[in-house]
């Protein structure tokens, strides 16, 4: 592996922090895999990468071919150690530094990886945790190569619920490494606290890491996850083109939590099954999910600028939400528990969807700006007395950003 341009003869410690947002799905999942339209935004829980490499200089004691690459996965407690010298020896015939050059992982080059978790024991009850470690050991070496360093990683997110966990992981550990690599360059906006974004072609070169890391753990991810954290906002998203929507009125949810964990690799593979087996119907299927996001994306444009117009166009909102549901209970990626809380929010007239890859996980509430505010606090309590989590999000905020110490 070689040696990375850019950060090779750093003399102090170099510390390198980022962070990107989960997302929601306000329409289109599973049908965005296979071509048509989708619809999501970033929410305001981050997960947190921060990265320390030691100095590599003559004399510094830290050459590429001593020390460890160490990650501490602070959520789950646990910590991963690898010496660079079985990295390099698992992987140096494998994988080379090339961080300005994104490419797949290979069958060869998972294999090797495969061989390099084994060294370490992961539990066998969050043994999924390995899809990640694997997508870690991907990127790590693709962009830095073999050299020490400590990867700290935690999360707002909950893990393998339909927010995005595994994108905004694969993104904030990208643009962490890139940034530490001197991959990419920063822009001029310096934000709150010191978080600082990207530049655009830096953002696109993480964004395109980040999918190769989805793929680890996704198998075959569309790109909207990634896209969405990487850029923020809110999107539209149809095989791989993404355009920026305006939301010119605030859009309200409530995500419940039915912490019934699922993967989304096993759904989207589900969904694929469905689809060889009947190509016609599942083409239908698809068809109307995209005329869904298409209608959805020029509603959320529109400027509600009275309360009738405002009610009207939440009422149009939910009724497309309620028929993507339809729509994904067809694909076979709903569960009982999204059946409970559809019910539930029905009760107080409200409509949701589940989001992301369904299968238990988390389901949207769309939240009218005008319903007052004992019936959230009333459904809430009703959704928690089933042992479900609700939070409220901030809806359409940033992407990736980064902080250099
Ligand atoms: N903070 C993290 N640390 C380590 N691994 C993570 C982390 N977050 C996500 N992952 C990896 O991503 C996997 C979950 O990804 P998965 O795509 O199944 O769910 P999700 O991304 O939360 O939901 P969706 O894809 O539906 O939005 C975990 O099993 C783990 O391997
Ligand atoms: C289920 C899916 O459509 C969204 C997961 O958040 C998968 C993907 O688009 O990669
Ligand atoms: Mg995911």
């Amino acid at each position: 592996m070689d040696p990375v341009a850019g950060t090779a003869e750093h003399r102090g410690p170099l510390e390198v922090r980022a962070r990107a947002p989960g997302k929601i799905i306000l329409a289109g999942e599973h049908a965005v895999v296979h071509g048509s339209a989708a619809v999501a935004a970033a929410i305001d829980l981050y997960t947190n990468s921060s990265l320390l490499l030691r100095p590599t200089g003559p004399g510094e004691g830290g050459g590429a071919g001593s020390g460890a690459v160490e990650l501490d996965l602070r959520d789950s407690g646990l910590t991963f150690s690898w010496p660079c010298s079985r990295l390099r020896g698992a992987l140096g015939e494998e994988i080379s530094a090339n961080p300005g050059a994104p490419a797949p992982c290979s069958p060869d080059q998972l294999a090797a990886i495969a061989r390099l978790l084994q060294d370490q024991e992961i539990p066998e009850a969050k043994i999924w945790l390995s899809a990640g470690l694997s997508a870690f050991l991907f990127l790590y070496a693709s962009i830095l190569g073999c050299r020490p360093g400590k990867a700290v990683v935690s999360s707002d997110l909950p893990m393998g619920a339909g927010l995005g966990s595994s994108a905004a992981f694969c993104v904030s550990m990208s643009g962490a490494l890139l940034t530490a690599a001197g991959a990419v360059s920063v822009g001029a906006r310096r934000g709150a606290e010191g978080w600082e974004v990207l530049e655009k072609g830096a953002l696109e070169l993480v964004n395109q890491w980040a999918f190769q890391g989805e793929k680890i753990i996704h198998g075959k991810p569309s790109g909207i996850d990634n896209s969405v954290s990487t850029f923020g906002k809110m999107i539209k998203f149809k095989k791989g083109e993404l355009t920026n929507l305006e939301s010119w009125n605030p859009v309200k949810m409530l995500i419940t939590d039915t912490r019934v964990g699922r993967n989304t690799k096993a759904l989207v593979a589900g969904v694929s099954e469905r689809a060889s087996r009947h190509p016609d119907a599942m083409a239908s299927v698809f068809h109307a999910v995209n005329s869904i996001s298409e209608e959805l994306s020029s509603i959320v444009e529109l400027a509600a600028e009275d309360e009738i117009a405002i009610t009207s166009k939440e009422d149009k909102l939910a009724e497309l939400m309620e028929m993507n549901q339809g729509l994904l209970q067809c694909m076979g990626v709903s569960h009982s528990s999204i059946e409970t809380v559809l019910r539930t929010t029905l009760k107080y007239s409200l409509v949701s969807k589940l989001t992301g890859a369904g299968g238990g996980g988390c389901v949207l509430t769309l939240i009218p700006t005008l319903s007052a505010n004992t019936v959230l606090e009333k459904v809430t309590t009703e959704l928690e007395s089933h042992g479900y989590r609700c939070f409220k999000v901030e809806v359409g905020g940033r992407g990736l950003q980064v902080f250099r110490g």
